[in-house]
């Protein structure tokens, strides 16, 4: 099994590593500032379950005759249109690409251009930044992949991920209604992003304030009744289920828009609100506090760097 990951940064960086240390052979294609700061100083990792240092292949383009079976994509959504010809070249070699990003617009896109047999949904849960040095920081002990094909045929290459992964300890699910997972954990964090950000204020602070928290409450009710307006195939009990969720996380979590906006980073707005927002307007659905969410977020989207993130 030969991986290509595209995007050195938090998610590509951490997982990639995972499966270099268990001698998979993985490269990875990165834009020339973090061409440099890996040529200079590897792949620096820091987390609560080990750090490593690796020094593993990296291009800044890649070749019209290398295959790999695999690719990860783990770029922000705001970094897509400029991937296209990439993803076209490689799934024109073969390969069977998945998604690792936030959310579920980009599946729409990534099914609609390559079909079932080229794209698998994909859900990470972890909590990692990269830092401008270079280092990537982990600092949760969530550590959780889930993969699944929408047209239930999950290829083989998939299992020998699950293995390589397991052996580092980190949590590899084959979902078989990956549509449904990725929309529940997109439903958890278009919501848990907004409050995090807009109110400035971690998961148990907004918690312990009774309005907050109310404005929570709603806020999660008015996104799962836009999801029903679209026939998302959703489990019974959505609403408790979501909401438990949101009690038992760590009190002093926030979302990583949040952290992103406090280090001035672009935010992926468009791609998590404003994807909610634009289906609300489309089937007459009121998200009066999604909304205004959406619109507070909308200054910040852009970050204080687009120059140099974009
Ligand atoms: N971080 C986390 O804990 C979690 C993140 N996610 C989701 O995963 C996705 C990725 O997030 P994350 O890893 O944090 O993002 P990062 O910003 O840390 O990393 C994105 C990386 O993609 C690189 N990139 C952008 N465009 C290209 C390109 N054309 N070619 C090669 N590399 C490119 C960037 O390069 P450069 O450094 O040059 O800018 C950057 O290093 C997002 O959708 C996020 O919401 C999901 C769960 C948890
Ligand atoms: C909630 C969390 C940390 C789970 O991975 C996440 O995806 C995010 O904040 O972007």
């Amino acid at each position: 099994m030969t991986v290509l990951i595209i995007g050195a940064g938090a998610l590509g960086t951490y997982f990639g590593g995972k499966l270099i240390q268990e001698g998979v052979p993985v490269t990875f294609l990165v834009r020339s500032g973090r061409y440099q700061q890996i040529q200079n100083d590897g792949l620096v990792v820091r987390s609560v379950h080990g750090d490593f240092r690796l020094n593993p292949p990296i291009l800044q383009h890649i070749s019209p005759t290398t295959h790999y079976d695999v690719v990860f994509l783990t770029v922000k959504s705001y970094h897509l249109p400029n991937l296209w010809d990439t993803l076209d070249q490689l799934v024109s070699q073969g390969s069977v690409i998945i998604p690792f990003l936030n959310g579920v617009a980009h599946m729409d896109e990534l099914l609609t251009r390559y079909g079932p047999e080229h794209v698998l949904g994909g859900i990470c849960y972890t909590e990692a930044t990269l830092l401008p040095s270079g280092v990537v920081e982990q600092t949760s002990p969530m550590q959780e992949l889930v993969v699944g094909s929408v047209s239930g045929k999950i290829p083989g290459v998939v299992g020998s991920l699950r293995e390589a992964f397991a052996r580092q300890g980190v949590q590899f699910t084959e979902s078989q209604s990956i549509m449904t997972d990725m929309w529940i954990k997109y439903i958890f964090l278009v919501v848990f992003s907004a409050a995090t950000t807009v109110f400035r204020s971690s998961i148990g602070d907004i918690l312990a304030d009774e309005q907050s928290a109310s404005w929570l409450s709603y806020a999660l009710e008015e996104t799962i009744t836009v999801a029903k307006s679209l026939n998302v195939a959703l489990p019974e009990h959505v609403y408790s289920r979501i909401w438990n969720r949101i009690q038992s996380l760590p009190l002093s979590m926030t979302s990583s828009m949040f952290k992103d906006s406090q280090r001035g980073y672009p935010l992926e707005v468009e791609h998590l609100q404003g994807y909610l927002a634009r289906q609300a307007w489309t089937h007459h659905v009121q998200i009066p506090r999604m909304e205004t969410a959406y619109w507070a977020l909308r200054p910040l989207a852009l970050g204080q760097n687009i120059a140099k993130m974009a």
